[in-house]
Formats: structure tokens, C-alpha cells, sequence
């Protein structure tokens, strides 16, 4: 997508996002204290694709709304493209570009009458008609919002979020509910925003969407930051090593090793039986997903090499695989389902 702004906002010194020991609490039904987010700390450069990880109930979505104005915060310091979020004004909620979780606001309006009505929120929006041949919605432009599909609509409200040509964008669990083509395609439109200048804030829980369109992510668990770095590198060095499991003495074990070949030759010597088999013996590669629920403690946890547990599925390094077949959709537990 073409931007003829000036200067470039990628790489200009200051990060489009500062935050440090955010804190927000709600209380809940009957007077219960939620400590939704915990002394949270991110910085999100500009130019970035940066993506938040985390189970439900993590505190993403309370974290971003904080973010984005639209929510207070109980502590903490936050910089939004230099500005408080709680204090700024209109002239900076102009400069960033938000797309919630769900809309279904002015569905009877068509595309086109919506895209050009959101235009005139904006003191220098983008020229409309371009907005929507960029998100791939010159062929629906004269359908009603209502009668869109979820992936249509989804491109409908990125346009919506993108028509102040905004320098930061908030995508908050954009492709949930999209099938593999349609996700596809968004990420192409994702990746053409960050190509444009657009720094872009997205919460997901995708692993594989953060993998494919994230700079860095953060892994946020009980409104904390637990692990930050490249989607590859999360969990850090040596999480993706392969993983040796096996049983002995009728206890299961588990060891990280970059030598397995060397690991399972001295367990053979030592352990085999009578039919020359180590009982419960596996070698496995942990998958990134492997490491995102350890991360998120949605998987046992057990050291190198200790014992781990009565049974041979229970025993796993950090970042070990799980006898669970795995999926592209990362089915995180629920953390809480309070009612709010
Ligand atoms: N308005 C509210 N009132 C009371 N509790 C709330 C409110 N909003 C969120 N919570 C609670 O705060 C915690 C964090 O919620 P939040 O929506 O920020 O999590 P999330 O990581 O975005 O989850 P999800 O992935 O399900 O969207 C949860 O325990 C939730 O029940």
C-alpha cells in the first residue's frame, strides 16, 4: 500500500508504545478483586508487527483497551506515539487505528457508504476507494455490512481502523473465526500495512499467525509478561531442543538434549530389556506450540533428566512435546471465566 507521508515513522527513535508496571483490577460479582493485569511491562517499536500471546483471561485485551484511551489504568507508566492514552486528546487518537474484537455496528450501511462515512472522522484520511481495493473489498464495496462474511467483515473493519491513515494500528484478535484461506490473505493485508510504515499491535491465539506476521510477541499469563523475544526464540535458548523420554524403575523421565542419538545409545547399554527395547522410549521435537503452553502453564513441567511423575505422558521438560495431537489453533485452558 502506497504512503506519501512524511517523515517515515518506522525507526524514529522513540517506540510507538512504552509500557512499565501497568497494573488495572477489577472488582467482580460479589466484590471479588480481579487482578487483571500485574505489573506489566512491553515496548513495541516503531515499524513493528508485535503480537500478545496468551491464554483467555490473561489480561490482553484489558491491557490494550488501557492502550488504546479507552480504558483507566490503576497504575503504571504509559507512552502511546509519546503520549499518555488517559490524558491525550483528538489529535492523537487520530494517529492510531483501532479494530476491536467484534463489530457489528451500521450494518445496514454498505461497504462503501461506511468506508466513506468513516472518512470524515479523520483530517487526513486515506482516500477511500484506495482503502478498499487495499483490504479486498472493491468486488463487495456495494453489499451491506450485514450481508459480508466473518472474513469480509473482518477486512471491512481493518479498513475502518486504517482510514485516518493511522501511524499505529491495534488488531485485536483479528482473524478468530476465519478459515485458512481467508487468514491467509488478512496476513497479506497485515504485512502490507507494516510494509506502508504502519507499526501494528495485534492480540491473538494463533501461534502460527504471531510466527508468521510478528517481529517480536510477548506471552502474557495472569497480566504478566512471561516471555518475550521473535516468536522462533520464545521460551529461549534450547526450548526447541529435542526432547528424550523414557522409563525407568517404573519412573517416567525426560531430558532436553542437542545429543539424542548419544543419550538413547547409552540407554539401550544400560536400560534395554530382554526384546532390546528401553521401556517407554521417545525422542521428540518440541514444536513452538510445544513451548507457547509451557509458557502459558498449560503444560507439565518437569527438569532434565529428573524423574517426573507416575506416568510416562506426565513427565516433560519446559518446552517438552505433549502426547496431545497439536493444531494450528492454540486451545489454551480457560484461565478464568469470572463473570464480569
Ligand atoms: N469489565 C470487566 N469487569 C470485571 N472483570 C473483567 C472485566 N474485563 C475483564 N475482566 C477480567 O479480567 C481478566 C482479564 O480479562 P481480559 O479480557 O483482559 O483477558 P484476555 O487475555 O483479553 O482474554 P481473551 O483471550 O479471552 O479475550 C479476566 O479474568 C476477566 O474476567
Amino acid at each position: 500500500m502506497s504512503r506519501d507521508t512524511t517523515p517515515p515513522r518506522a525507526g524514529t527513535g522513540t517506540p510507538a508504545i512504552e509500557v512499565r508496571g501497568l497494573t488495572k483490577r477489577y472488582v467482580q460479582r460479589g466484590g471479588v478483586v480481579k487482578q487483571a493485569v500485574d505489573g506489566l511491562d512491553l515496548t513495541v517499536e516503531r515499524g513493528e508487527i508485535f503480537a500478545v500471546l496468551g491464554p483467555n483471561g490473561a489480561g490482553k485485551t484489558t491491557t490494550v483497551e488501557i492502550l488504546e484511551g479507552f480504558r483507566k489504568r490503576d497504575g503504571g507508566e504509559i507512552q502511546v506515539l509519546g503520549e499518555d492514552p488517559a490524558l491525550a486528546g483528538r489529535a492523537w487518537r487520530s494517529r492510531i487505528g483501532v479494530v476491536l474484537q467484534d463489530s457489528r455496528d451500521q450494518a445496514e450501511l454498505t461497504v462503501r457508504e461506511l468506508v466513506h462515512h468513516f472518512a470524515t472522522f479523520y483530517p487526513a484520511p486515506r482516500d477511500p476507494e484506495e482503502v478498499i481495493a487495499a483490504v479486498g473489498l472493491l468486488e463487495k464495496a456495494s453489499t451491506r455490512a450485514r450481508q459480508l462474511s466473518g472474513g469480509q467483515r473482518r477486512r471491512l473493519d481493518v479498513a475502518l481502523g486504517i482510514m485516518g491513515d493511522p501511524e499505529l494500528l491495534f488488531l485485536d484478535e483479528p482473524t478468530t473465526g476465519f478459515d485458512p484461506q481467508a487468514r491467509r490473505s488478512f496476513w497479506d493485508l497485515v504485512l502490507a500495512l507494516r510494509e506502508g510504515g504502519t507499526t501494528i499491535l495485534l492480540t491473538t491465539h494463533y501461534l502460527d499467525e504471531a510466527a508468521h506476521l510478528a517481529d517480536r510477541a510477548a506471552v502474557v499469563r495472569d497480566g504478566k509478561v512471561v516471555a518475550l523475544g521473535a516468536p522462533a526464540d520464545l521460551g529461549g535458548p534450547g526450548a526447541l531442543r529435542p526432547v528424550v523420554r523414557w522409563v525407568s524403575d517404573g519412573v517416567a523421565r525426560a531430558e532436553r538434549t542437542d545429543h539424542p542419538t548419544a543419550l538413547v545409545t547409552s540407554l539401550a547399554a544400560t536400560l534395554a530389556g530382554p526384546d532390546g527395547e528401553v521401556p517407554g522410549l521417545r525422542v521428540l521435537q518440541p514444536s513452538l506450540e510445544d513451548v507457547y503452553l509451557e509458557l502459558i502453564g498449560a503444560a507439565p513441567v518437569a527438569p532434565s533428566g529428573s524423574p517426573s511423575g507416575s506416568a510416562p505422558s506426565a513427565a516433560a521438560p519446559p518446552g517438552a512435546p505433549h502426547d496431545a495431537p497439536t493444531s494450528a489453533v492454540l486451545s489454551a485452558p480457560v484461565a478464568e471465566e469470572a463473570s464480569r
